[in-house]
This record gives structure tokens, C-alpha cells and sequence, in this order.
């Protein structure tokens, strides 16, 4: 049996940081995935008896017997057959750990091991220690702040849920072998990828498997989810800055400096909060034609110029993300950091009557500093699956 699974990963337009401290956030889907594909074992055929994960992006691929994780993960194995999710415990993630340790991560790609915990505990606790094989690849860049983690985290659960037979698809997307999910087996994956979510980042908002789950345009507060009717979807350019960071350590600083400034840092998430619920209320007038699109462009860009200097104030900006501000300004056009920060990827407003010309000269420009240019198409489908 094979069942693929394909997650996207996102844009946050504003409020990424305050959204862990509460703040409302608006994100979007954009169609770059991560796809996860399962092969189990037909009954009879006991494979390997391991479970192995293969990371193609990385080149580098993973097994354990199922003997050994029995062993190690007894009781999160035999959960599995309750199959509700359910938070990772610290015990847990220590017996995890320690089979991420048996194998050599070489130095430079040390980060992949909180993957690799994620994709154990997904694993275990929806599949048990059952045989199997999952080959992730992805065309998303990991630790660039568009979400790899979250759709990491959303193709593997919405694979193991649907070969546990816990979820099954309810639609098609018209023209493509792809299936979609019902509304509570979406909230279901939602909540399992949220665990792997944990793992990966430590304290994250749910923003991000969110909106890589369910797609579209998004408004996210406190866990609520309000989907935007976007219309006319804004167009971005986007600019990997090729610096590498780890949302876990740059989440981790930005509650930090809560701590130690408290009152000033609750001003600075109130203000991203009314800069979101602005955004997100100018996206769905747009949708009805009550703002004209150069007005709704304007309000927009001024609304990002305002959320990256607050992003700024939180510290997580970078001298490379400076750069992208200062380029793309000289052309008048506003940026934003988009995601954790500290290096990654910046957002750029794209007005619909700016000329192909200037769009050129600036994309020249940033990589001319080495960074890379590309374009999504936002707000299009969450998760998706096949099985064959
Ligand atoms: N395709 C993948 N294979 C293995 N691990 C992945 C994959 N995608 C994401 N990850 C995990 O997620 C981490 C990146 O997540 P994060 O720091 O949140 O950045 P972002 O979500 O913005 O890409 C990686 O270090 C790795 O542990
Ligand atoms: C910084 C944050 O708001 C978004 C992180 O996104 P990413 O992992 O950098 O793609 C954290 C969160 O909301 O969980
Ligand atoms: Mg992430």
C-alpha cells in the first residue's frame, strides 16, 4: 500500500511572533509543498521489520527494527491503537532522542534531528511500531521561514492517519490524482501535526500547521482559525536570504525579552495585533469590491512597513534582512520579514501596476547579494492525498 500526502508551507503578511503571545496573525498558503510518501507492508509481508524514513532533500535516510523502538517507546506504541492526539512527554521525548542518537547526524545537518524526533513520534504514536517506509521530499526551503516544519509535520500525520484508517477523503481536486479531507478528519491531522509542531519548535502558535493544513488565506488568534475571502490574492515576491536560523532558538529569544520588558513588549504585541485585524479586514473589503486594489495595495504596504519596524523592536531582524529593506525600497516598494526572522526569507509587495521592468531591476539587485528571488501563488489548497 502507498498513500502520498502533500502539505504547503506559507507566508505569514503580518504578526509571526506576537501570534505565540496571543496577537492576531493572517497568513497564507502558497504552493510550494512538502510530500510525504508511506509504503506499508502488505499483510504477511513483514519487510524489513524496520521503520525507515528516507530525507531525500538531505540525502539522507534512517531505520530502526521495530524490535528496538517496541523496546524503547513500549507504551507510546501500544497508545497508538487510542489513536487521539496527544502531547509529547518529556520521558517520551527523551527515549525518542535517544533513538535519534543512534544514529550519526553529521554536524552540519545536526537541525534535521528535531525533524527526526517529530517524524518518530508521529510515526509510533499513530502507526505503533508497525513496519514501514516513508520517503519525505520537499520544495520548500527548511529553516527559511516558510513553514517546512508545519508541512513536514501535516503530509507525515495526514499519510499515518489515513493508512490507520482513522481519516479518508471526502473530495478530489479537479484535473490531479489529488484527494481532499472533510472538515473534522482535517482537524484531526491539524492536531496531530500541532504535536510534531511542539517538538520541532518548542512553543509554537499553530499558525503555521494551520494554514498549511487547511490552506486559503487565514486570520489566526489564540488558536482561532477565521479564513479570509481574499478575492484578488496579493501578489509577493519572495527573497530567501540564504542565512540559515532556527525558529525554535529565535521564539525562544523573543519571549526572553518579554520577560525582561514586559510592559513595553505587550505594547509591541497590541500593536501588531491591530495591524493584523487591519490586514485582515482590508484583504476581505478587497474580496468585495468596496476598496479600490492601488487604495487596498497602499494600506497594505504601509501595514508591513509598520509590522517589520515592531519585528524589529522584538529583535529578530538581521543585517541580510536590512539589506532586502534598503534594495527594494530604493524601488519604492515595502518589505517584510516573513516567519521567525533572524535571516530567511523577506516578503515583498508586488502593486498590481508595477511595471515587469522594475520588477526585473530589482530582483537583479537582490541577487545580486547573493539572496534568491522567487514567486508564489498564495492561498490556494491545504492537504492533500492519494493512495494508490
Ligand atoms: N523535509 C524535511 N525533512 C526533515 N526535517 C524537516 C523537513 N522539513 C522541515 N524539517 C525540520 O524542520 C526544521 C525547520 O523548521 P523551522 O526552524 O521551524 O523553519 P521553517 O519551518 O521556517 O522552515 C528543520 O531543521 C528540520 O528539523
Ligand atoms: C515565529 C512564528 O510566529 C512563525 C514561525 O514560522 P517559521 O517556522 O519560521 O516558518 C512562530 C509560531 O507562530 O509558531
Ligand atoms: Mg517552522
Amino acid at each position: 500500500m502507498e498513500i502520498r500526502a502533500r502539505a504547503p508551507g506559507k507566508i505569514i503578511l503580518a504578526g509571526e511572533h506576537a501570534v505565540v503571545h496571543g496577537s492576531a496573525a493572517v497568513a497564507a498558503a502558497i504552493d510550494l509543498y512538502t510530500q510525504s510518501s508511506l509504503h506499508l507492508p502488505l499483510p504477511g509481508e513483514d519487510g524489513a521489520g524496520e521503520v525507515e524514513v528516507d530525507l531525500t532533500d538531505s540525502g539522507l535516510a534512517f531505520s530502526w527494527p521495530c524490535s528496538r523502538l517496541l523496546e524503547a517507546l513500549g507504551e507510546t506504541c501500544r497508545k497508538a491503537e487510542l489513536q487521539a492526539p496527544r502531547p509529547c512527554s518529556p520521558e517520551e521525548l527523551a527515549a525518542i532522542a535517544r533513538l535519534v542518537e543512534l544514529h550519526e547526524i553529521p554536524e552540519a545537518k545536526i537541525w534535521l534531528s528535531a525533524g527526526l524526533s517529530a517524524f518518530l513520534y508521529l510515526y509510533t504514536s499513530i502507526l505503533g511500531c508497525r513496519p514501514g517506509k516513508v520517503v519525505v521530499s520537499s520544495g520548500l526551503p527548511m529553516g527559511a521561514g516558510l513553514g517546512s516544519s508545519a508541512a513536514f509535520s501535516v503530509s507525515l500525520s495526514g499519510a499515518l492517519l489515513m493508512a490507520a484508517g482513522v481519516v479518508c477523503a471526502e473530495g478530489a481536486v479537479a484535473g490531479t490524482e489529488w484527494q481532499l479531507l472533510g472538515k473534522d478528519h482535517l482537524e484531526l491531522v491539524n492536531t496531530w501535526a500541532f504535536q510534531g509542531e511542539k517538538i520541532i519548535h518548542g512553543k509554537p502558535s499553530g499558525i503555521d500547521n494551520a494554514v498549511s493544513t487547511f490552506g486559503s488565506m487565514i486570520k489566526f488568534k489564540k488558536g482561532e482559525l477565521t479564513n479570509l475571502k481574499s478575492g484578488n490574492p496579493v501578489k509577493m515576491l519572495i527573497t530567501d536570504t540564504r542565512v540559515g536560523r532556527n525558529t525554535k532558538a529565535l521564539v525562544a529569544g523573543v519571549s526572553e525579552r518579554a520577560s525582561r520588558h514586559p510592559d513595553a513588549m505587550a505594547s509591541v504585541f497590541h500593536a501588531v495585533d491591530t495591524i493584523s485585524e487591519e490586514l485582515s479586514s482590508i484583504v476581505e473589503l478587497a474580496a468585495t469590491d468596496e476598496i479600490a486594489m492601488t487604495s487596498k495595495e497602499e494600506k497594505l504596504a504601509e501595514l508591513m512597513e509598520m509590522n517589520q519596524g515592531l519585528l524589529q523592536c522584538m529583535g529578530v531582524s538581521h543585517s541580510s534582512i536590512e539589506t532586502v529593506l534598503r534594495s527594494t525600497l530604493k524601488y519604492n516598494l515595502v518589505s517584510k520579514l516573513t516567519g521567525a526572522g533572524g535571516g530567511g526569507c523577506v516578503l515583498t509587495l508586488i502593486p498590481t501596476l508595477l511595471s515587469k521592468l522594475v520588477l526585473e531591476k530589482v530582483t537583479t539587485e537582490l541577487e545580486s547579494h547573493g539572496f534568491r528571488c522567487f514567486k508564489v501563488e498564495v492561498g490556494g489548497q491545504g492537504l492533500q492525498l492519494h493512495q494508490g
